[in-house]
């Protein structure tokens, strides 16, 4: 027993070697291609170097996992200032600090000073506006966040309850929550970060209501951080997961701001009252919708981390038999193992591709709409709500599939899943909650359905809903078709079409039937919701499609994604088979012979998997888990990860002489 130590050994685990020695592909070549280009990848790399060569980074890792809450928030807002202190000083641009976000994982305690407040002054300001506050905002002279959200409302931005009454005669806005339900409440780095708030209030002149609007409120004294007279703030509580940030609630009395503090991009007030609106009445949703953009994103990084720490490791743990004559197998051997994790795997190369075309699209609509065309608005709204949705649902319940798969190390902190899982959580329900965008993405669906249907040309993601349905035939005549990508698309695109005419006709008939439309549309909500998740998964597959078949790239990179590729699209068969059946965009023999591929191509992506994971190029600091080390070498470092434990600190915890002492002298002298 003397030689067990809890040193890292310095070589890589010869099982996880292994792995990395029979890839069919060159992992660097893919890494470029993931990180967008070799000087991309490169950059990352650099940026990488300069983060964790401070020691803080890798003693943070130990805050987080052993720290009280308070001490957690205070090494995040050290992080947040140092993070923002390099971007200054190296003079980052919003890709390179974009970058530094991933490469740290986490959320930081300032995080909505860039991901949110920084952008909503982007495009939600005038030029003079900008001028003065988003300059302050980037060199960091205020720190700010969005508050929307109320402890009434989150989802209906109608039902918004704080108000900005305009006084004409002051040229003020007075900024009110006149109800319990009206305290903002949520809204991140609101508690103890930042001094100063995007409010989102009603605006009110002369006593009628003109909707939401943005108002640049300040929150606490530039000189000594104290909250200023009329503003309640505080933090909401510990959470699941996400507690380095400072979600807090906000009660504003009857506080007066100047007349250019409500961001007047879109809509102003005079200084005698009168009230011009410009574009769109949805114009002030902006920062929503970018960050539903990037929520795919996000969506993307938590499965493609889960999925290399669930497969590192299970290439690394033996366990049973498999030839009694053998030694114990490694765990990624097992068929079912391999069907839990490669889902994830194969989910994380459709999110980058699905993740990167909608960006694509994002920015090019924004390029669009600065210029003050706003053609493309609709459809972005709806694509970025349908996938939003679409991706963090998946993403967050793969990843909790592939912490059951690591067994009981997975429920371990230092295996950094359940943090993930939790961390990522919130996915599903910030920017839109899910059911709710979702629901945005059916109506508009709807809409186009009824617009193809009385002979319009659709153009966008809803263009297919023209089609001809009586010209579909299954294109899977035989086992081999079922490799066919393009094959495996049209029957998404044909599930997806019929899911739509079915809810869509039903709409219909029950509004026929006299019955009202909001009623009609309620009784059939779950099939509504069904159509968006339809058409959501047949974008995300049509969009890994394409991405591969467009891809510059050596052979072996382009088979060993197109077999993923194929994977993705034949597991998610497999997976709603009814729905596929349902809709006859397949038959029972066509399932069959899916379902027999899907199985099949788990032994095509085994010898490759540990590849396809090193492919993400994780640091081990990114990453936070013992189990998913670049090394493989889990159990030292599992054992490693105890060190620091603080119930280990000393031999003899003091509740020993507290309680269970004295419980034990008493239980002693007792007769009973
Ligand atoms: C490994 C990685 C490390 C791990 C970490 C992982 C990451 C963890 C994640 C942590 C979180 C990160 C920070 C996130 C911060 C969250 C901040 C928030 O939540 S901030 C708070 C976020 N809060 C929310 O997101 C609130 C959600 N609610 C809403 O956005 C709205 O209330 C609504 C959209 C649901 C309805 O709106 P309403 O006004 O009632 O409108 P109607 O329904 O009556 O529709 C009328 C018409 O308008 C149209 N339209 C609508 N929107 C848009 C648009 N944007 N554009 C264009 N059009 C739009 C619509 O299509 C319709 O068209 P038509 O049919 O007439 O042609
Ligand atoms: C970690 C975290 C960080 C956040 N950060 C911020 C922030 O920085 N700033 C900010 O302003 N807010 C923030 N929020 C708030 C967040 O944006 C809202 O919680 C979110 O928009 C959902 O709204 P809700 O909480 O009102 O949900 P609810 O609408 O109350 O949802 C509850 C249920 O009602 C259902 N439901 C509601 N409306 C409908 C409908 N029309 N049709 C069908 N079903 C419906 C939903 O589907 C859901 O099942 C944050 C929230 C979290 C959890």
């Amino acid at each position: 027993m003397s030689e067990i130590t809890s040193s890292i050994p310095l070589q890589i685990n010869p099982d996880l070697q292994e792995e990395r020695d029979k890839a069919s592909f060159n992992v660097t070549e893919l890494t470029h291609i993931i990180y967008g280009g070799i000087e991309k990848t490169k950059k990352r790399k650099r940026l990488e170097k300069l983060l964790f060569s401070d020691p803080f980074f890798q003693e943070y890792q130990n805050v987080r996992a052993f720290g009280s809450r308070s001490e957690y928030y205070a090494a995040s807002v050290k992080k947040s200032t140092k993070i923002f202190k390099l971007r200054r000083q190296h003079k980052w641009t919003d890709e390179e600090y974009e970058t530094v976000l991933d490469i740290c994982h986490d959320d930081l305690a300032l995080t909505l000073h860039h991901t949110m407040f920084i952008p909503a002054l982007e495009r939600l300001a005038t030029e003079d506006q900008k001028s003065k506050w988003l300059t302050l905002a980037k060199q960091y002279k205020i720190i700010g966040t969005y508050a929307q959200t109320e402890l009434g409302h989150g989802t209906y931005l109608q039902g918004l309850e704080t108000t900005a009454t305009y006084d004409p005669q002051t040229r003020e806005f007075v900024m009110n929550t006149p109800t319990l339900s009206a305290m903002k409440w949520w809204p991140g780095s609101l508690g103890k970060s930042s001094n100063h708030a995007l409010v989102l209030a009603t605006l009110i002149i002369s006593g009628k209501k003109y909707g939401m609007h943005p108002f640049l409120v300040q929150l606490r004294s530039m000189d000594d951080h104290k909250v200023l007279p009329g503003v309640r703030v505080g933090d909401i509580g510990a959470k699941m997961g996400g507690n380095s940030v400072d979600n807090g609630y906000l009660i504003l009395d009857n506080v007066r701001i100047p007349r250019n503090n409500m961001l007047m991009k879109n809509a102003q007030v005079s200084p005698d009252g009168k009230f011009v609106t410009r574009g769109p009445s949805k114009a002030n949703y902006a920062t929503m919708m970018l960050i539903r953009v990037q929520i795919c994103t996000m969506a993307y990084q938590v499965v493609s981390s889960g999925a290399t720490i669930g497969i590192r490791y299970s290439a690394v743990r033996r366990q049973s038999k498999l030839d009694p004559q053998d030694r114990e197998p490694k765990i990624l051997e097992y068929q079912t193992q391999q069907y839990k994790i490669f889902p994830g795997l194969a989910m994380s190369y459709a999110f980058l591709f699905a993740s990167r075309s909608l960006t694509r699209k994002y920015e090019e609509a924004f390029a669009e709409i600065q210029r003050g065309d706003f053609k493309s608005l609709p459809e972005l709204h709806c694509l970025s709500s349908g996938l939003k949705s679409f991706c963090s649902e998946h993403s967050v319940r793969q990843v909790e599939i592939i912490r059951q798969s690591c067994g009981g190390h997975g429920y371990l902190n230092a295996a950094g899943l359940g943090m993930l899982v939790n961390a990522a959580a919130p996915m599903i329900t910030v920017e839109g909650e899910n059911t709710v965008m979702y629901l945005q993405l059916a109506r508009y669906i709807l809409k186009r359905f009824a617009g193809a249907m009385s002979g319009q040309q659709l153009d966008g993601s809803t263009s297919y809903l023209s089609m001809d349905p009586a010209t579909y035939v299954c294109p899977v005549m035989s086992e081999t078709d079922c490799r066919n990508l393009t094959a495996l698309c049209d029957i998404y695109r044909y599930r997806s079409y019929m899911t739509v005419c079915r809810v869509a006709r039903q709409v219909q008939h029950d509004m026929e039937s006299d019955m009202p439309q909001h009623v009609a549309i309620n009784k059939n909500l779950v099939d509504l919701v069904r159509a968006a998740k339809a058409h959501s998964y047949y974008i995300v597959v049509k969009d890994f499609v394409e991405g591969v078949d467009a891809l510059v790239a050596s052979a072996p990179v382009i088979k060993v994604l197109r077999t993923l590729c194929c994977f993705y699209a034949a597991h998610g068969i497999a997976e709603y088979s009814g729905d596929f059946l349902e809709s006859e965009a397949v038959g029972l023999h066509q399932l069959k012979w899916i379902k027999n591929l899907q199985v099949s191509l788990l032994g095509e992506i085994r010898p490759d998997a540990v590849a396809l994971v090193d492919a993400f190029d994780y640091h081990d600091i990114t990453l936070s888990s013992a189990l998913g080390c670049y090394d493989g070498n889990a159990y030292e470092r599992l054992f490693k990860s105890t060190e620091n434990d603080p119930m280990n600190k000393e031999e003899v915890h003091p509740s020993y002489y507290q309680y269970l002492k004295p419980f034990m002298e008493e239980m002693n002298k007792s007769k009973l």
